[in-house]
């Protein structure tokens, strides 16, 4: 089986695989097509390796390689396939039986390292929805134990691998994504540089950078994660897209020339609103198909200057941005992916 060679050349690859029914499928139509998660349930098994371009701060490729390949037969291009990825993402079903699929991913491991000793090497420990908590804490030891047991005996103990608990059923497929494709991005550093700076000097409590398609975050600045936290960012980038939608002038009044209110407003995408416990969310498009979300913590200052300071400390971010990548080119994405690019 051929892969086409253009999808090789790509910088940053990620590799979809694990053992047939494990969910690979099932997370690539959920994070980069929107698929409702029970929708998964009727998908087909997939027979023929599939690519998927997603365009976000860098272009990446995700392949995803049926379970029931045989990688390293004779005529199979696994050297030059493994030699041009980034990052190697194992699924791994945690409802099912999981020895055989450990000795899969140690075996793999063994043939990446030897042709790719920089590729990164993701697990996720998958469906973890339908375990308990105590039961989805002993899977996770049981399985890293188990995999380092088979590392070792390959001679490969000191392999740095990652470990999520995964489901399509909540956010933590998109926390792993938003992990998995961040280790990718060259400039993440400076990026989280970036953002502590506007966090430090506009009351932020906390900023992420999200793909508006995807909903993952490619980079936060240095606080730690909270995942609700994430998860109200996440559903305010949904319900910000849907108002702006809702309030786009149709086609048929432009062709007439009719100007609603909605014809005056601004092409960048803006949402702010309180929440419950007096912090403020804010979301401004940036560059790429992306946009600034934030936790503001007015405290004492009205809220007013609050988003006054935010504007004016989010404009010289986005120009910082603006000015990092106004070099790097966009690759044009697989038509069928709706991309917020061509807003800008
Ligand atoms: N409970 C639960 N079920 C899931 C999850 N992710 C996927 N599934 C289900 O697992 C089944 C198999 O998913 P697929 O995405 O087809 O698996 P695959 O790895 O692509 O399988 P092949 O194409 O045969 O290699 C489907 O019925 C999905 O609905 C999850 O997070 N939780």
């Amino acid at each position: 089986m051929e892969v086409p060679s253009s999808e090789l050349d790509s910088k940053a690859m990620i590799l979809l695989m694990g053992l047939r029914k494990g969910g690979k499928s099932s997370i690539c139509k959920v994070v980069f097509h929107n698929m409702q998660p029970l929708d998964t349930l009727y998908l087909e098994s997939t027979s023929n390796p599939t690519v998927e371009h997603f365009s976000t701060l860098i272009d990446l490729a995700v392949m995803e390689l049926p379970g029931q390949l045989n990688y390293f037969e004779p005529n199979y291009d696994s050297e030059r396939l493994f030699k041009s990825v980034g990052a190697l993402v194992y699924v791994i079903d945690s409802q099912d039986e999981y020895m055989s699929a450990i000795t899969n991913l140690a075996m793999i491991m063994e043939y990446a390292y030897k042709v790719n000793p920089t590729i990164n090497i993701e697990v996720l420990i998958h469906k973890v929805d339908g375990l308990s908590e105590e039961f989805k804490v002993d899977a996770q030891r049981d399985i890293m134990r188990r995999t380092g047991e088979e590392l070792l005996e390959l001679g490969l103990d000191g392999a740095q691998v990652s470990f999520y608990l995964t489901s399509i059923f909540d956010h933590s497929i998109y926390e792993a994504f938003s992990r998995i494709v961040q280790k990718l991005i060259p400039e993440l550093s400076f990026l989280e540089n970036m953002l502590d700076n506007l966090t430090q000097h506009s009351k932020i409590e906390k900023a992420f950078l999200f793909d508006i398609n995807s909903k993952i975050y490619v980079s936060t600045d240095s606080n730690p994660v909270d995942i609700q936290v994430y998860e109200i960012c996440a559903e305010f980038v949904d319900i910000s897209i849907d108002l702006y939608d809702l309030y786009k002038p149709s086609d048929s009044n432009k062709k007439k020339g009719i100007k609603g209110p909605s014809s005056h407003r601004p092409q960048e995408l803006k949402n702010v609103s309180q929440l419950e416990n007096g912090t403020i969310i804010y979301l401004r498009q940036m560059i790429r198909g992306l946009a600034l979300v934030a936790i503001i913590r007015p405290d004492d200052m009205d809220m007013e200057s609050c988003l006054t300071v935010a504007d004016y400390n989010v404009d010289i971010y986005k120009k910082s941005l603006e000015e990092i990548w106004k070099n790097s080119k966009v690759i044009l994405p697989n038509p069928n992916i709706q991309t917020f690019n061509n807003q800008e």
